[in-house]
């Protein structure tokens, strides 16, 4: 079952220059799908046409879950100025009228041991505390589909180990996962497909045996065939 169906034909930041072109993809019930590509090369504008943030797109976006819920994880924290962090959870329990979200939220400020920092501003807090406090309020919804961009970025080694621990648990509780990442060693491990793109644009897409075959390099990391996609093939990239 589709967690989410993307099929995109133009999308960008102003109708005269479009940034993105022709993107389908679906993610499953309990997928894990990676978004790689360059810098540049439309990651984070197919996550904005993904959450509707763009002024302007030609396409489908279509989220099945229950009431539509997804989680979701920016690249940067974004944190309301005056709030705490106990104050930003409870915002988000009462506004998405989260059944039982204080005992949930509470479990999870424990699990990604954050108890010390929640009445303090979040700005006032590391990055990599920021970050966790992002992936608390995106999973306190219990949300059938996670969208996380760069969620790496800023965890010390016991939190990267804790979140990957976290994606494995939720993608067996049927929770499709769109993650935009650079870490490809990490992604290579944990993805059960990659989505390629180059120029905003789909360059390809499939597993990692799909992309060994394509490159011709059976034993290949997905670095290995993201290099030879990059520099070796002639039709990479092209306008
Ligand atoms: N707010 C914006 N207004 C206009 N153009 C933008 C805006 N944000 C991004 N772009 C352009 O859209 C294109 C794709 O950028 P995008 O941020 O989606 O790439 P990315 O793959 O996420 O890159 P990175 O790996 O560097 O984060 C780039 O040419 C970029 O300059």
């Amino acid at each position: 079952m589709d967690r989410l169906t993307i099929d995109l034909q133009k999308a960008g930041y102003s109708i005269e220059d479009p940034v993105i072109e022709n993107i389908s993809f679906s993610v499953k019930a309990g997928e894990l799908v990676g978004l790689i590509g360059e810098n540049g090369a439309g990651k984070s504008t197919t996550i904005k046409a993904i959450l509707g943030q763009l002024p302007w797109m030609e396409g489908s976006v279509s989220v099945h879950t229950k009431g539509s819920v997804y989680g979701y994880v920016p690249e940067r924290p974004v944190f309301y100025e005056e709030l705490t962090v106990w104050e930003h959870i409870e915002y988000c329990g009462v506004m998405r009228e989260i059944p039982n979200w204080e005992g949930q939220a509470k479990e999870l400020v424990k699990t990604f041991r954050v108890e010390h920092y929640i009445h303090q501003l979040p700005h006032s807090l590391s990055k990599g505390t920021q970050q966790k406090i992002m992936i608390i309020l995106a999973l306190l919804p219990s949300p059938e589909l996670l969208i996380v961009d760069e969620p790496f970025i800023g965890l010390d080694p016991r939190a990267t180990k804790l979140l990957l621990r976290i994606i494995e648990q939720e993608r067996e509780k049927g929770t499709g996962i769109l993650m935009c990442t650079h870490v490809l060693d990490t992604a290579e491990k944990l993805c059960d497909k990659f989505i390629l793109l180059s120029k905003g644009t789909m360059y390809t897409s499939g597993s990692l045996l799909d992309l060994q075959k394509k490159c011709q390099l059976p034993d290949g990391s997905l670095l290995d065939c993201f290099d030879y996609l990059i520099d070796e093939d002639p039709n990479y990239g092209l306008d």
